[in-house]
């Protein structure tokens, strides 16, 4: 019988419900292109509606979400973006603004919680007597919530306070909103009230919501014609997404309840990691469904504790050379937690023993690994 693997590598490995599979089935579906597949119609109004905004395009992926978002603002040559130097945008997304869009980006040093310093953000605003010698800037991006900060949830006044320096510069703000509804749970906070002061925002329907593909931009009307365009250019535009918006329909109506149990879960095995002397953990600091550690050991790597991790079908992601992350979605159950818990504890022992069980492992990297 094979065992069952307990994925904590992210939140984007759940696989469809049955319920969702049965959606994609029966979906009506049109060429969205042509006109608008009617499920694909429906889901973006009900995601326009949800968000507060007027309009909202579906799209395939967080990374082009945001890449699209990022160019609809971005339409003149020259322009700068401010965003987080820990940012998804500026460390996982291949440089696409600056590689596809030509956009620039301008960093401000994340803070442990996801934030940038609001001052920090002013000094680096471009002054615009300067467009001879300086990029223009026309964009500052916030992400809520911040995945490489430990998916630290960002509040509705903090970005209200973001949005109105954006407004007062004449710039507009977007949102990577790919754990939005993390964030609004995590804080009691509907998703339209932390977004309200966001020009655009990006939402990922396949993280922690479950849907199998997708992520919706939202924002003004004339936003999304734009963002629809930049999505075919991007070769974004797909035909009967009917099928993929019904499951994200369904993770939307059946998923965003379980998220404050994500949440519990990610607490408790952050508790249960701070017992083993070995790690650092600062299990106070976990908000939503991520959680982070350092490895104080040296003969512990995060590369070797993935791999004997792996042998006992927990599969996880190094975060750095010194540490681990571990993401709960609503396929870990509470026993999966315990279990994990347990191979954790039995690896250490074990990679501390130095036992030759292992010895044949080496220092690569693991199947999956991404680290910065
Ligand atoms: C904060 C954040 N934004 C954007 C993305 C990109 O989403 P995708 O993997 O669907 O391109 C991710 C990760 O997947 C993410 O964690
Ligand atoms: C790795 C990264 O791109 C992905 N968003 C994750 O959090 O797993």
């Amino acid at each position: 019988m094979v065992a069952k693997v307990v994925d904590l590598r992210s939140d984007t490995v759940t696989k469809p419900t049955e319920a969702m599979r049965a959606a994609m089935a029966g979906a009506d579906v049109d060429d969205d292109v042509l006109g608008a597949d009617p499920t694909a119609a429906r889901f973006e109004a009900e995601m326009a509606a949800l968000t507060g905004k007027e309009a909202a395009l579906f799209v395939p992926s967080g990374t082009m979400a945001n890449l699209v978002s990022v160019l609809a603002h971005c339409d003149v040559r020259g322009s700068e973006v401010i965003l987080g130097d820990t940012s998804h945008i500026h460390v996982y997304e291949n440089g696409g603004i600056s590689t596809i869009g030509g956009v620039h980006p301008r960093t401000v040093p994340n803070n442990p919680d996801g934030t940038m310093d609001v001052d920090k953000i002013v000094a680096a605003i471009r002054n615009p007597a300067g467009a001879l010698l300086y990029p223009t800037t026309r964009l500052i991006c916030l992400e809520n919530t911040h995945a490489n900060c430990g998916g630290k949830c960002l509040s509705a006044e903090y970005t209200d306070k973001v949005g109105e320096i954006a407004k007062s510069h004449g710039l507009k703000l977007h949102i990577d909103g790919a754990r939005i509804f993390n964030a609004s749970v995590a804080l009691g906070v509907p998703v339209d009230r932390l977004v309200k002061a966001a020009d655009s925002v990006s939402v990922c329907l396949s993280k922690g919501l479950g849907a199998p593909v997708g992520s919706v931009i939202v924002g003004s009307k004339a936003f999304i014609d734009k963002a629809k365009i930049l999505r075919k250019t991007l070769g974004g535009g797909m035909r009967q997404i009917g099928v993929l918006c019904a499951a994200a329909h369904v993770a939307l109506r059946d998923t965003v309840g379980k998220l404050a149990d994500d949440h519990r879960k990610a607490k408790a095995l952050a508790e249960g990691l701070k017992k083993i002397k070995q790690f650092k953990v600062d299990s106070a600091s976990v908000e939503t469904n991520m959680v982070f550690f350092d490895i104080l050991d040296p003969g512990i790597s995060p590369d070797r504790l993935c791999q004997v991790l792996e042998q006992r079908s927990v599969l996880a992601m190094p975060a750095s050379s010194k540490s681990m992350r571990f993401v709960l979605h609503y396929q870990i159950s509470d026993s999966d937690v315990k279990y994990a818990l347990t191979c954790v504890e039995k690896a250490v022992e074990e990679l501390l023993k130095g036992s030759t069980k292992f010895e044949h492992l080496t220092n690569g990297t693991t199947k999956h690994s991404y680290g910065h």
